[in-house]
């Protein structure tokens, strides 16, 4: 076993991040703004900004359909029962910037309606209006709204809304869905006042040119660090590629350092302050492998105890995914010729359309994908009740998870996916054929639709993975089912955080590396302000939580 060290001495630094994804990268930048918090950032894959596949956002759906070993974990999760027992991908970026250097680049903020209900749990960090000024520190947007003070101007994210001219497809498109749910267009989705209707352009991750913005790109850039991942002008941070974290250390219930691979090698790191864990969907495992999870578990898998918690890895998340293909006019180009980076062909956000349900939340998310002889629309039930899981099967930290999705295990999720094809699809298939009778739904066809078995098993069939996992490590109150507390502060033990998006504490209405920035952000700040604190308080005996911003 090697520490790493420093002119013989085992290193140390202020804090250790786990990840490099959206989360973990704002706060490695945010930590050591102030060039005196020395950080420690471990990443397991490599950085691949410079690749052309990374920067060319053109190549976004080809990334999220071949998941190439080079940039993507390799994984699958357990057969789903609900879903006649097919497996699934259980992957995301393992590269500098995670899930976002490889993702859709769709930016899209959770609406206020979740926000409330994390501010009812956790209080008011978490509260809508705050959430809001977050973003706006975060994102740099180049696009056009009707309530420009939603927005900020200056942050390090670019955003940029796409196209500029929408194509006659996505004209076409829009103005079925208008048709078809009575909701008017919209220019903003990002826009409070606005969070549902049909809309020409997406707010996307990429600078002004098409580029991809990623974790990466926004907040490990040029002007934080060199290429070989050494902080600049006397920012302390180190950036450590190719290092798989194999478990967090300990010494009486706090955390003290970490141990990691990099290339063959076995190293201890130390931390004096804190050691974040942002690794994403291995959050959870890193966890249970440091002794921190389910007792009767981690007993079976041969890993010493340090704290019971039965909901870690409990209540994981993940949204549904199907498609409704469309036949189109050959005439109709999907995307502007100049703008190929624009990716998608106009989209939705829409109510759950079951009668009874709350008709000003949203729970559908819509996303026409064009292309020369086709438009699929790919459906998006953001509001699932069904819950999986998450459980190692021994002490050995290269052994995949037992990743359980638990797809459509609560019927009614089923009820409102079929509820999405009867009322939505096929009267969007209607509007289209009115406006353009080229554009015929093929898959799946209207007789499908009409017939309850068919459209069951359509959709069982039809089903895919949206990478959109979270809350496997829910920030919330032990006793509500929580792994964290409203700072990441992992239950039961000390110094040691979790930040991504396993600890969403309710599933969000929208992609999910936004709210995965937002959670970086927000405990970024918190442990500034604790250590602001700590340095200009000698008195130590009050806790932060009296000083909270
Ligand atoms: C194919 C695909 C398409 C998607 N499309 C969109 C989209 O269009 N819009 C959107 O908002 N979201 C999208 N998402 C989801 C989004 O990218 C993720 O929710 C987001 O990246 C999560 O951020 P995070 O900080 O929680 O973790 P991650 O982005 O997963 O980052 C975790 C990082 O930790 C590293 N890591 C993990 N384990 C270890 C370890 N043991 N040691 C060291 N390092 C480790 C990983 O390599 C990774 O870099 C998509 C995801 C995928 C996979």
């Amino acid at each position: 076993m090697n520490n790493l060290k420093k002119n013989g001495r085992k290193l140390i630094f202020d804090y250790i991040v786990i990840g490099t994804g959206p989360a973990g990268s704002v706060i490695a930048k945010m930590l050591t703004d102030d060039k005196k918090t020395s950080v420690l950032v471990l990443e397991a894959g490599e950085n691949n900004d410079r690749d052309e596949p990374i920067r060319d956002s053109t190549f976004a759906p080809e990334l999220e359909e071949s998941f190439f070993p080079q940039y993507f974990w390799q994984g699958e999760g357990v057969p789903q029962e609900e879903l006649d027992e097919r497996t699934f991908e259980w992957t995301t970026g393992r590269l500098s910037g995670g899930g976002s250097s490889i993702n859709g680049e769709q930016y899209v903020r959770p609406t206020s309606v979740v926000f409330r209900e994390w501010e009812r749990l956790l209080g008011p960090l978490w509260s809508p209006g705050r959430a809001i000024r977050h973003f706006k520190r975060l994102e740099k947007y180049n696009g056009e709204t009707n309530n420009p003070g939603a927005h900020g101007f200056k942050g390090r994210i670019h955003i940029r809304q796409a196209p500029v001219n929408p194509t006659v497809m996505a004209e076409k498109l829009v103005t079925a869905i208008e048709l078809a749910t009575g909701f008017q267009e919209i220019l903003d989705y990002n826009d409070p006042k606005t969070p549902l209707g049909p809309f020409t352009r997406w707010q996307l991750y990429q600078k002004p040119n098409g580029r991809r913005e990623s974790a990466s790109t926004a907040f490990l850039s040029s002007d934080i660090m060199t290429s070989n991942g050494h902080g600049i002008k006397g920012r302390k941070l180190r950036v450590l590629y190719k290092s798989t974290v194999l478990r967090v250390l300990f010494s009486n219930k706090r955390a003290v350092g970490v141990e990691f691979l990099k290339e063959g090698k076995c190293i201890r790191v130390f931390a004096r302050k804190m050691v974040i864990v942002s690794a994403g969907i291995n959050s959870t495992q890193l966890l249970m492998l440091s002794g921190i999870g389910p007792a009767q578990l981690l007993r079976k898998a041969g890993i010493p105890v340090l704290f019971n918690n039965p909901n870690v890895g409990k209540h994981l998340r993940n949204h549904t995914l199907n498609f409704a293909v469309f036949t189109t006019n050959p005439n109709d180009r999907a995307l502007p010729s100049d703008d190929p980076n624009a990716l998608y062909t106009g989209g939705a956000f829409l109510p759950n359309p079951t009668p009874g349900a709350d008709p000003k939340r949203r729970e559908v998310q819509l996303v026409g994908i064009g292309s020369n002889s086709s438009l699929a629309i790919a459906i998006i039930f953001l509001r699932p009740r069904s819950r999986g899981s998450i459980k190692i099967q021994n002490n050995d930290p290269m052994k995949i998870v037992l990743a359980d999705e638990g797809f459509l295990t609560i019927p009614g999720d089923l009820d409102t996916v079929k509820n999405i094809y009867k009322i939505y699809i096929r009267n969007i298939a209607e509007e289209l054929a009115r406006i353009d009778p080229a554009y015929r739904l093929m898959s799946p066809t209207p007789e499908v639709i009409d017939d309850d078995t068919q459209l069951e098993e359509f959709i069982k069939q039809n089903f895919a993975h949206n990478h959109h996992q979270q809350s496997s490590l829910r920030m919330a109150p032990l006793q509500r089912g929580g792994v964290v507390d409203r700072r990441g502060r992992v239950h039961g033990v000390k110094n040691l955080v979790v930040a991504d998006a396993s600890i969403f504490p309710f599933t969000v209405d929208g992609n999910t590396a936004a709210p995965a920035y937002l959670v970086g952000y927000t405990i970024a700040r918190q442990l500034r302000l604790r250590n602001r604190y700590f340095r200009t308080h000698r008195n130590k005996s009050k806790r932060y939580g009296e000083y909270e911003e």
